[in-house]
């Protein structure tokens, strides 16, 4: 204690005041403004110099301790905090509360935001064409709450549900920061790994009363039910910690946050995690991959984009809503012209979402209004295109689109075009506007006339040819003369400094005319901030119209998108029906047709599948034939065209598809250390739990991570129970290179056998790419090995084994014990004597491996082969 007391008394006062602010915000990083710059001290000030680079020096802590400093000038702010939140800090800023001039003692001081991953409004902290959500977790015992909100757009929405639910949520939407609450700290490392920046807030916020207090105080309502989340319990649960994490985080003016949705899971297709990694809608499951989005996404404005990719992870399951987007997008794909005019003026609209919250917030500065206005001016034309055209959507999105007229009209009359960014640098607020700040201006601007004229008429008076007069903070306005001239400096000036060759004089006109001026200068950012911020105020009655505005130029933004995409892509439109059929002609990759090397075309496919005739596709090919390509292209159509989007074919039909699940056999992903076939037996059940009739199922070598006979085992058992299933039809397409599999066709009627065709010439094997009907007869696995320059004996040796198990009848029947594999016959061909290997062994020794050509070598295996047959 004592020690204590002693070392309070030698701290000195700003260690004390710093000390006291940092004890308030335990976990952040604290920006400390002293003067013109932010500093950072102690363990904060190593992890700062660290991150940004900027040096490390220690400083006297009164007669305390030194303490470690690093520090960057405040007008860094902007480039220094987005690379301190980007390594995953929470950041405070603590800024002088009042003019240092005016303080008595020490400048007050205080936290007046917490910058944290998952909350930032900085436009170098976010990335324009994402969101940046912040996600909060309430973990009940079985059911889940979650909710997210970018604070940047006001975007709010929670939903509740299973586990695996939320796992899907948080894949889909990839918050920035993940809180929860204190207690539910070892479930949350299982659900979140190391995958999020998190924070975890005490056990109380996380309670329902307390949260629904804050929800309904928050949005000023009786209850929630306006919002359609009353029932939500957990999901309010999630929410309420939200705005708790606001006010805890200083962001206390969000206005902008006007309403709270449910994610509504029953509108949206149902994909799992797995299905959006595996289909890579919106990031490439390798570094230098391609997601599908970056082909689809050819969006002008930030907010087009981020609502492309909200389209992306939650295709629409509805046939209504899916074809009114197809029926836009085949206006525009028929109408390139009228999409190019609306085109036009997207270009200028700029980040109107954000633009707005700033608005709601009070942080637009001038420059960014004049975006704002930029945005309403090309809002009008792009109305009066929407109404004219000859879509129905269309006219009625424009008819919700609120002109703002009043407001544009105001920005254009008041706020100069070349605004700064910075309110207190003047300039902003246009000529005409108001008269007092018309004549401070006026004064301003002769002010440098009469200071020359003052120059001219001193000159002629003293005869001090090289006078001057100048501006410095200390003094203000001076005149200054040469030391050869010093003798002729009238008797009545003042002297204020002397310099080495010069000396500088003030003049009791020179003073009155500075009190004038400054006054001016002073007076004249007044008025300025003042007009400024009646301008926000006004803006800010428009919030909620702006940001209506905005999500539906963002809508027309991704349907054009769509149309010039599929226009140069040769995309068509898919019919949308409410069967349970799935038919495609001629359909692509949109992702891998990019990607191949010119000259090379990517070979179109059919694919069928319904309820009843062919309900599951057994797809056999060797590697690499483009097994997976066709399970993959298959799911992208129909989620593309339930997304609104035409799709690369050149028909579709597509019964409404409403869960799409994928697995990939455990040794494609091996390399990420995370497929054990454990892993993939456990994700497979969780498909088999969930089907239903119209659920997409890929399977996409199910199986592979274990033995042979176990995987064979596993894959047809699968489909049997996909096909007995005595609910639910789930379509499936199962791709394998078991073609024992092929077996299942006969014994299930709805189960049909294609397979990826390839063909032999010389000793080559040539991917035709085509699927065809039928099964195949094996799986060219060792003739991919002979490709690959693996020894003869090792490829004979693989030949003769295959010919064993393909005899084995075992496989199919699983009461027989399935036999042995025969022992390597090339060496024990040379102890037995039996009469068969003893003429095979004849043969054998004919031949040259050494030179014999890999054709030769089956040619002459097949021979054996039948003799050993006989
Ligand atoms: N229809 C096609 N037209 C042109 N190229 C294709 C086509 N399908 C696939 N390819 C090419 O072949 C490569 C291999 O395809 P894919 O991965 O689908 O094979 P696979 O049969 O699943 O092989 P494995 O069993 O080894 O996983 C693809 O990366 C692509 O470049």
């Amino acid at each position: 204690m004592a020690k204590e007391k002693d070392k309070e008394v030698k701290e000195t006062p700003l260690m004390k005041q710093y000390n006291a602010i940092k004890s308030k915000h335990p976990g952040a990083l604290l920006l400390f403004r002293v003067g013109d710059f932010y500093e950072t001290f102690g363990e904060d000030a190593i992890k700062a110099s660290k991150v940004l680079d900027i040096v490390l020096t220690k400083r006297a802590n009164g007669s305390a301790s030194h303490i470690e400093l690093a520090g960057f000038p405040h007008h860094s702010l902007d480039t220094y905090l987005p690379k301190l939140v980007r390594a995953g800090h929470r950041v405070a800023i603590c800024d002088q509360l009042e003019d240092p001039k005016e303080a008595k003692g020490i400048v007050k001081r205080g936290v007046t935001e917490l910058v944290t991953p998952g909350l930032s409004f900085n436009d170098n902290v976010l990335d324009k064409r994402k969101n940046n959500f912040l996600a909060s977790i309430y973990f009940g015992n079985e059911i889940l709450g979650i909710a997210f909100l970018d604070l940047s757009t006001g975007e709010f929405m929670c939903a509740e549900g299973s586990q695996s639910y939320i796992d899907k949520l948080l894949q889909s939407f990839s918050p920035s920061e993940v809180i929860y609450s204190k207690a539910a700290r070892s479930r949350a490392a299982e659900v979140l790994k190391d995958n999020y920046s998190t924070f975890h807030c005490e056990d109380w916020v996380f309670q329902f009363d307390y949260t629904y207090e804050k929800l309904i105080n928050h949005f000023a309502t009786q209850n929630l039910k306006g919002f359609g989340i009353e029932n939500l319990e957990h999901g309010i649960v999630a929410a309420g910690a939200v705005l708790f994490y606001l006010e805890e985080t200083e962001h206390r003016q969000v206005k902008h946050i006007a309403s709270i949705s449910r994610i509504a899971e029953e509108k949206y297709v149902w994909l799992d995690k797995f299905t959006i990694r595996n289909l890579e809608l919106v990031y490439p499951q390798q570094e230098g991959g391609i997601p599908l989005i970056q082909i689809l996404d050819h969006s002008i404005t930030p907010m087009g984009s981020r609502m492309m990719k909200k389209w992306m992870v939650l295709p629409l399951k509805e046939k209504e809503p899916i074809e009114e987007r197809l029926k836009v997008v085949e206006h525009f794909y028929n109408e390139a012209e009228a999409g190019e005019e609306i085109l036009a003026h997207l270009k200028h609209i700029g980040d109107l979402e954000r633009i707005i919250s700033k608005v709601a917030v009070g942080r637009i500065n001038p420059r960014e209004m004049n975006q704002l206005k930029r945005a309403l001016k090309n809002t009008l034309p792009i109305k009066s295109l929407l109404k004219t055209g000859k879509n129905n959507s269309l006219r009625k999105l424009s008819d919700q689109i609120n002109p703002s007229e009043f407001l544009l009209e105001k920005i254009q009359r008041e706020l100069q075009e070349e605004a700064p960014m910075l309110i207190h640098q003047g300039g902003i607020i246009n000529d005409g506007v108001d008269a007092e700040l018309d004549e401070y201006r006026g004064l301003a601007n002769t002010g440098k006339d009469y200071l020359l004229k003052l120059q001219q008429r001193e000159i002629q008076a003293t005869g001090i040819t090289s006078l001057k007069i100048a501006f410095n903070k200390v003094f203000g306005y001076y005149l200054e003369v040469t030391n050869s001239h010093k003798d002729k400096v009238p008797e009545e000036w003042i002297r204020k400094q002397t310099l080495v060759n010069a000396e500088r004089y003030i003049t009791p006109e020179l003073k009155e005319y500075e009190e004038k001026i400054l006054n001016a200068e002073e007076r004249m950012i007044a008025i300025e901030q003042r007009y400024f911020m009646a301008l926000i105020q006004d803006a800010s009655e428009y919030v909620p119209q702006i940001q209506q505005n905005a999500r539906i130029l963002a809508t027309v933004d991704c349907l054009l998108s769509f149309a010039r995409v599929a226009r140069s892509n040769q995309y068509c439109k898919p019919k949308i029906a409410d069967t349970d059929s799935l038919e495609i002609k001629d359909g692509r990759h949109p992702v891998i047709e990019k990607q191949l090397p010119i000259g090379e075309p990517y070979v179109p496919n059919d694919i069928y599948l319904d309820n009843d005739a062919q309900q599951i596709i057994i797809i056999t090919g060797p590697n690499m034939a483009g097994k997976s390509a066709l399970l993959r292209q298959t799911a992208l159509i129909v989620l593309m065209a339930q997304m609104g989007s035409f799709v690369p074919a050149s028909y579709a039909r597509i019964g409404i598809i409403d869960k799409v699940f994928t697995r990939v056999g455990a040794s494609d992903n091996l390399s990420r250390g995370e497929s054990t076939f454990m892993v993939e037996m456990t994700e497979t059940a969780s498909i088999l739990n969930n089907l239903s009739d119209r659920s997409l199922v890929l399977m996409d070598e199910i199986g592979r991570g274990t033995s042979t006979y176990d995987g064979i085992s596993i894959a047809w058992s699968i489909v049997e129970f996909l096909h007995n299933h005595p609910k639910f039809r789930a379509k499936t397409l199962f791709a394998t290179h078991y073609h024992e599999l092929n077996q299942l066709a006969d014994d299930f009627p709805k189960v049909k056998n294609y397979n990826v065709s390839v063909k032999e010439v010389g000793n080559k094997v040539i991917f035709m790419r085509k699927l065809k009907e039928g099964g195949s007869e094996h799986s060219f696995g060792i003739h991919v090995a002979q490709m690959a320059g693996m020894p003869n004996h090792v490829v004979l040796r693989a030949s003769e084994i295959m010919l064993h198990l393909e005899k084995d009848k075992a496989i199919h029947n699983q009461n027989e014990k399935i036999r042995e594999i025969p022992k390597n016959t090339y060496q024990l061909s040379l102890f037995e004597m039996d009469p068969k290997f003893k003429e095979t062994k004849e043969m054998l020794e004919k031949i040259d491996i050494n030179t014999i050509s890999p054709i030769e070598a089956l040619i002459k295996l097949n021979e054996i082969k039948k003799k050993l047959e006989k």
